[in-house]
């Protein structure tokens, strides 16, 4: 099923006189049950794809579908709802809040979403376990690697049970054993129903994905499909 479509949609920006064409006209769509990797060059429009698909910027023109819901037309506040209940956001430094424990780190989007706290907690265990991280889950941010942060900011991605996990070069911060661990976590989401995007320089990350497609001077080409071998 199609979770996000962008339909001929291009991204501009505008810097004084300048006119810096990000992303091109595009169609594309991400489906759930799929990790679909997104690579190409430094400037070559990634983030800028991903930023549209996570409803954080407004395509200049063309149209873009989130949910099946038209996000042109959206104000900064219904795009802000539809991030929050659809979406989930996993980042290269983690983004984990310093001072709170794992725990409290994962309930944070539940209580923005005003989730009541019995349900809330049960929620964040569940999302903790799932990554393998509820025995830590009174540990502040400091007290764990790397590899265990980002599971814990995975936790905090699928707590509010959303269709799109969007992760920006989630393993470039992460060694080697790390990377497999949260790639298979990544992977494992999306063979259990969550659209899995992931934007990265790491040529490692093939192995793990279901579709490809490259971004070069704003042009969003697909490499493989899912009935293709890698
Ligand atoms: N807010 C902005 N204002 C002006 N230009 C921008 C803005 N955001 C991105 N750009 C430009 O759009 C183009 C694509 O940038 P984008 O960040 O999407 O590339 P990228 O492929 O993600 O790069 P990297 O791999 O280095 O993160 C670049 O030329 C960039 O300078």
């Amino acid at each position: 099923m199609v979770i996000a479509e962008l339909k001929n949609a291009s991204k501009e920006y505008q810097m004084g006189d300048q006119t810096i064409t990000a992303l091109q006209s595009t169609n594309f769509k991400v489906n759930d049950g799929e990790l679909l990797l997104i690579i190409g060059p430094s400037g070559s429009g990634k983030t800028t794809l991903l930023s549209l698909i996570g409803c954080v910027i407004y395509p200049s023109k063309g149209e873009l579908t989130v949910d099946n819901e038209h996000v042109n037309g959206m104000s900064q506040s219904q795009m802000a709802r539809l991030r929050l209940n659809t979406i989930g956001f996993v980042f290269q430094n983690f983004n984990l809040i310093a001072p709170l424990n794992a725990f409290d780190n994962v309930i944070l989007p539940l209580q923005l979403q005003g989730v009541a706290s019995g349900e809330a907690k049960e929620r964040t265990e569940k999302a903790l376990e799932k990554v393998g991280m509820l025995d830590r889950k009174k540990n502040l941010p400091k007290q764990l690697s790397g590899g265990q942060q980002q599971r814990i900011a995975i936790a905090r991605a699928l707590v509010t049970n959303p269709k799109i996990i969007l992760c920006d070069e989630p393993t470039a911060s992460l060694d080697k054993d790390s990377v497999s661990v949260v790639m298979n976590e990544l992977k494992s989401l999306a063979e259990n129903g969550k659209a899995v995007v992931v934007v990265t320089h790491d040529p490692r990350l093939k192995e793990y994905a279901h579709r490809i497609v490259e971004v070069k001077n704003g042009t969003v080409t697909e490499l493989t499909d899912l009935n293709q071998n890698l």
